[in-house]
């Protein structure tokens, strides 16, 4: 209850906030199509008295009163209508905002990564339309209560046992209350395998994934397995309406018992002479208002509901990542680095997981460096570089910068001083110019800043092939859009990660796993240059994460990583030396290139 109430509030208060007059005209025209009912059946009573008396005068106005009645329930809704539909398209529209900075706002990246959220994200993406109608759902109680008010009391003059008719009316409104949560329920449990079907179907509408499917002939098992998972999904989904559909039934089915009754009771009256004919029409009439008003109330209930879960997975989202405990935020990373960077036993485990990813990690980079990590697949190397740019805090242990807990650094601060690229890198689609701009955005119309950002990532090769240079639109978003390939939009996010003149940290997840070995080789090259130059001026350390030992004998030292620890450290001849795994991995890919 106490969710509904919140959701009303936060509702009405929405709606004020973004149209106040609106939100009047809407529900003054509403309280006026409201209060026809009732007194439509109080004109018509009147009416029907006065024309069996014989008084002509009062038949005809009474009669002329209860046509106006008509006329206002039936119109007056639809005018309030268009105010609520504006209403709700504005605070839909807000809500968009919302889920926009909810999604934005974290400075870590818990919220994108737990499926749990990617669950309530989905469910709200899904039922968008439900916020859209909240206003006016929210207004119905209003017109709701007000016309059983004057319904009762209409019926309380007539006969005060009719009272107890809106009694019969709760029933129903429990019995949708419980089919509402069944169905919640089983939305929330089929989530999951929803996401899963709408993955399946949405693969065989990608370009990128139809070579793929088509190649290893998987169409058919794509749709069979999409079936599957979706006839899941319905067939729990089935059984919960179908549930929510019986328990709905015996709710109707005790409020029909309490009309007959009532209905009988008044015909009763009016044979015996208590009540007369007039009486017996306003009871009718009412009678069929209450039961109108009680199915109202069921589905308002039902709306009630749907909004306030909505309005539930937002709160949720919203109070999903609290602050990470620890020292507040609060300092600027140093101008240069002198110190570096340091790891002091540090471990990690991914929220709601009870698995150590890291583990007593220690090590020391001093600035200037370059550094390597290699390692298996899911060893860790991706988890350290999102500890590094603070999307996680490390769960025990400590990173330093120059020996600074980097806890204290504002995220926001730290984030300005790192140049990264991502091994999942973003493809924007926009002018080349602004997709390699935005990499330092207070920069982007900097004369020459994006020019130079494309030298240093070696793509001017790429840039020249576009047909009007950084002026051309990339992508399919636009008609004119110029398509690249995976290796050029790579480049491009390249690009996008030298835009940064000082950087204290260098960060390359496998920035080049689209780029064939001697382009990478050449790339790194530049790259090693360009990440000394910024070793001298800023003191700034680089650490890149690559399967290609070719590229990875350039660092300084090399980190490998299994398991989450570091298992060996050293330079490219030192761990040859050594003769253990990386020496391994070296011949082995050497051999593979012979
Ligand atoms: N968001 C997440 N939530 C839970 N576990 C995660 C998450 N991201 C990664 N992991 C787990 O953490 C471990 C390390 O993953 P990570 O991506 O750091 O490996 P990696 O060494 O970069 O692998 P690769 O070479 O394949 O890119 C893996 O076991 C992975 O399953």
């Amino acid at each position: 209850m106490n969710r509904v109430l919140r959701s009303v509030g936060a509702t009405l208060a929405s709606a004020w906030r973004l149209s106040p007059g609106r939100l009047i005209i809407a529900a003054l025209l509403m309280m006026l199509g409201a209060v026809s009912g009732p007194l439509l059946a109080l004109f018509l009573g009147v009416a029907v008295d006065a024309a069996l008396d014989g008084r002509t005068d009062v038949a005809v106005w009474t009669a002329a009163a209860a046509a106006v009645s008509v006329l206002l329930s039936l119109t007056m809704e639809h005018f309030a209508h268009i105010f609520f539909f504006e209403l709700g398209d504005l605070h839909k529209q807000d809500t968009e905002r919302q889920l926009g900075d909810l999604a934005h706002g974290p400075v870590g990246l818990a919220l994108h990564e737990r499926r749990d959220a990617a669950d309530r994200f989905e469910l709200l993406r899904q039922q968008s339309w439900t916020l859209s109608q909240s206003v006016q759902t929210v207004l119905t109680i209003g017109v709701l209560l007000t016309q059983i008010t004057l319904t009762a009391v209409l019926l309380a003059r007539i006969e005060p046992w009719l009272l107890l008719l809106p009694i019969f009316g709760v029933p129903p409104l429990i019995a949708g209350r419980l089919a509402e949560r069944r169905l919640e329920r089983a939305e929330l449990v089929t989530a999951e395998s929803a996401r899963l079907s709408w993955h399946l179907f949405e693969l065989a509408l990608s370009s990128t994934a139809a070579k793929e499917i088509r190649l290893f002939g998987l169409g058919g098992e794509l749709r069979r397995r999409h079936g599957v998972v979706r006839r899941e999904v319905d067939r729990r989904l089935r059984r919960a309406e179908w549930v929510g559909a019986a328990l709905r039934f015996t709710g109707q089915l005790i409020f029909a018992l309490g009309y007959i009754g009532s209905i009988v009771l008044v015909v009763r009256a009016a044979i015996s002479g208590e009540r007369t004919v007039g009486d017996v029409v306003l009871a009718i009439t009412l009678a069929v208002q209450t039961n109108a008003q009680a199915a109202g109330a069921v589905a308002l209930a039902q709306a009630l509901q749907r909004n306030a879960r909505a309005f539930g997975w937002l709160s949720w989202i919203r109070d999903a990542t609290p602050p990470e405990p620890g020292p507040p935020a609060d300092q600027t990373p140093p101008a240069v680095l002198t110190d570096g960077i340091e790891l002091r036993d540090v471990a990690f485990r991914y929220p709601g997981t009870d698995v150590d990813v890291l583990q007593g990690l220690s090590l020391r980079i001093p600035s200037g460096t370059i550094v390597a990590i290699v390692g298996d697949n899911g060893s860790g190397k991706s988890t350290l570089v999102k500890l590094l740019c603070q999307f996680y805090r490390p769960t025990a242990g400590e990173i330093t910068i120059d020996g600074a807990d980097l806890r204290r650094l504002d995220p926001l601060g730290w984030r300005q001083r790192i140049s990264a690229s991502f091994q999942d890198y973003l493809r924007l689609e926009l002018r080349a110019r602004s997709s390699i701009g935005l990499g330092d955005l207070p920069r982007l119309d900097e004369p020459g800043a994006v020019e130079r950002a494309t030298r240093r990532a070696d793509a001017e090769e790429v840039i020249d092939r576009l047909p009007v240079g950084l002026e051309t639109y990339l992508g399919t978003s636009y008609d004119n859009g110029f398509e690249l390939s995976g290796g050029q939009w790579q480049r491009i996010a390249l690009s996008r990660s030298m835009m940064r003149d000082d950087p204290l940290l260098l960060l390359l997840d496998e920035p080049a796993a689209a780029l064939d070995p001697l382009t990478e080789h050449a790339l790194f090259d530049r790259y090693a240059d360009a990440a000394r130059d910024v070793g001298i001026r800023t003191g700034g350390v680089t650490v890149f994460v690559s399967h290609r030992f070719s590229t990875v004998r350039m660092a300084d030292v090399i980190l490998v990583v299994s398991d989450g620890r570091i298992v060996e450290s050293g330079s490219h001849d030192e761990l040859l030396a050594l003769n253990g795994m990386y020496a391994e991995f070296f011949s082995l890919q050497a051999a593979a290139y012979r």
